[in-house]
């Protein structure tokens, strides 16, 4: 068996022990979704392990989100029970040069950018090859949608220019379906000049919960990268 690492992997691991790093004993923290946050959580929990860290809270994204929290034994709470975010810690899927982001590769988007949005530093963490020119050109656009409402918003996101398509299950008959029961619409759009209009404009059609634009929402973002064959992290 070869004992060399996945690089992919190498670099989650060392972006995700970044931002781990960089929560502080008090602090109220958002825990994103997916598999590079998922590396920050468990360095968060092995940093309250050994003492280094307390008295921190999380506000969990998702399902997964609260189950990796409750396996590295980091406390959970809710919007209801806080007044303040410190540091919120998430992935993407594509990030351009003025941070913007495209999230919801997940399907969690709606509840990440909740929590995202609410934080006072909001830390994205990606490996090299989200980072992109413009948004859209190598991730469709998802986007929440309520099931009974999924035609006549399918046709509205046409009539936009987009072309949706049903997100469908894997190893499960039938679409996602989202931690609120909704369904996800993935869009490609030829163009996406202007991320913060079609973010307003998306979400105004009626059915749209939420959409992947996070546009001026990122404080920071760490980038895992390979440099001559070793792991670096720049920052943006
Ligand atoms: O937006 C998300 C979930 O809705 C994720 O943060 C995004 O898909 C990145 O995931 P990964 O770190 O596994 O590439």
């Amino acid at each position: 068996m070869s004992t060399e690492q996945d690089p992919v992997k190498l670099m989650k691991q060392q972006v995700g022990k970044a931002a781990a790093d960089l929560v502080k004993s008090g602090s109220i923290v958002g825990l994103g979704t997916g598999s590079t946050t998922a590396y920050a959580i468990e360095f968060l929990g092995k940093r309250l392990q050994s003492g280094e860290l307390s008295d921190i809270k999380g506000i969990p994204t998702s399902f997964q989100a609260s189950v990796l929290a409750k396996e590295y034994g980091i406390p959970l709470t809710t919007l209801d029970e806080v007044d303040r975010i410190d540091i919120a810690i998430d992935g993407a899927d594509e990030v351009d040069p003025d941070k913007n982001l495209i999230k919801g590769g997940g399907a969690a988007h709606t509840r990440e950018k909740i929590v995202d949005a609410l934080a006072e530093q909001f830390v994205v963490v990606v490996d090299e090859s989200k980072i992109v020119d413009r948004l859209g050109s190598t991730f469709l656009l998802p986007v929440e949608v309520l099931p009974m409402a999924m035609t006549p918003v399918m046709r509205a996101i046409e009539k936009l220019g987009g072309k949706p398509t049903l997100r469908m299950g894997v190893k499960k008959a039938g679409p996602v379906v989202t931690d609120e029961g909704n369904l996800v619409v993935d869009v490609k759009f030829e163009t996406l000049d202007n991320p913060a209009e079609m973010e307003k404009t998306l979400n105004n059609i009626p059915g749209v919960l939420e959409n992947g634009l996070f546009v001026e929402v990122s404080d920071v973002v760490l980038i895992g990268a390979i440099e001559d064959g070793k792991p670096v992290i720049r920052e943006m």
